[in-house]
């Protein structure tokens, strides 16, 4: 294994996203959110945007897992190989890309793209999977870490409350490569447990970096309490 990727055994990563038209949308904001959670112990960051990776590579001392949404529906997350191309030459040393079985719009497979990858980056690849048939052949194309990022948004898994543990346990009893746990993961508890399934490391998101969501949980517990 990569050392890069065993530096993340049993450790949390932090993405630090914010969404168009967001007031922290601002890559020097994400920059230091980055920091702040690199401060209380993330051991990687994962970052969107060819802007944002560029400035929280060169805030952080952690690997940084970089992406770039394109659109918000079907093969979005580093959707082609010109996408993964620019998020690794941004200065990514983890590079996580769509890993369902979908079809891409450039028209390369999975593997194609992760080979093509490979010949203009020395760099890692994430595949954010949305089944256990995605994490199958994501290990197939050769990628070096598998996500369950896409579990419940790729329509083949129900969008679970938590973390989609049955996911992975799954991916866990079927894989050899690791697998990060990512998505819906919102109490420290959820991050504990999904280790306990056998996760590799757990990637946590809106529960730490995006303060709108949070507040709207604490308000809307607020306003039931109120009646
Ligand atoms: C489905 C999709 O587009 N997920 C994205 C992938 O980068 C992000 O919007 C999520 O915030 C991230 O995966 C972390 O998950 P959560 O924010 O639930 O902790």
């Amino acid at each position: 294994m990569d050392p890069l990727i065993e530096g993340l055994r049993g450790r949390l990563v932090v993405s630090c996203q914010a969404y168009p038209g967001e007031p922290m949308r601002d890559p020097r904001t994400m920059a230091q959110i980055a920091q702040a959670v690199v401060a209380g112990g993330a051991a990687a960051v994962r970052a969107q945007g060819i802007a944002d990776v560029r400035q929280v590579v060169t805030a952080v001392d952690v690997p940084v897992i970089g992406l770039w949404k394109d659109g918000d529906d079907g093969v979005y997350i580093t959707p082609t190989l010109e996408h993964a191309v620019a998020v690794a030459e941004a200065g990514a040393q983890i590079v996580a890309l769509d890993g369902t079985r979908r079809p891409r719009p450039d028209g390369r497979t999975l593997a194609e793209t992760v080979a093509g990858l490979r010949e203009q980056a020395d760099v890692l690849v994430m595949a954010d999977c949305g089944s256990i048939a995605d994490a199958l052949a994501a290990q197939d194309a050769g990628v070096d870490i598998l996500g369950t990022t896409l579990s419940g948004y790729s329509g083949e898994r129900p969008k679970t409350v938590g973390p989609d543990l049955e996911l992975v346990d799954e991916m866990v009893a079927g894989c050899t490569l690791p697998v990060m746990v990512e998505g819906r993961v919102h109490t420290p508890a959820q991050a504990a447990e999904a280790l306990a399934h056998g996760a590799f490391s757990v990637c946590v998101g809106t529960a730490i970096t995006h303060p709108t969501t949070i507040t709207t949980w604490f308000a809307d517990a607020v306003a039931t309490a109120r009646g």
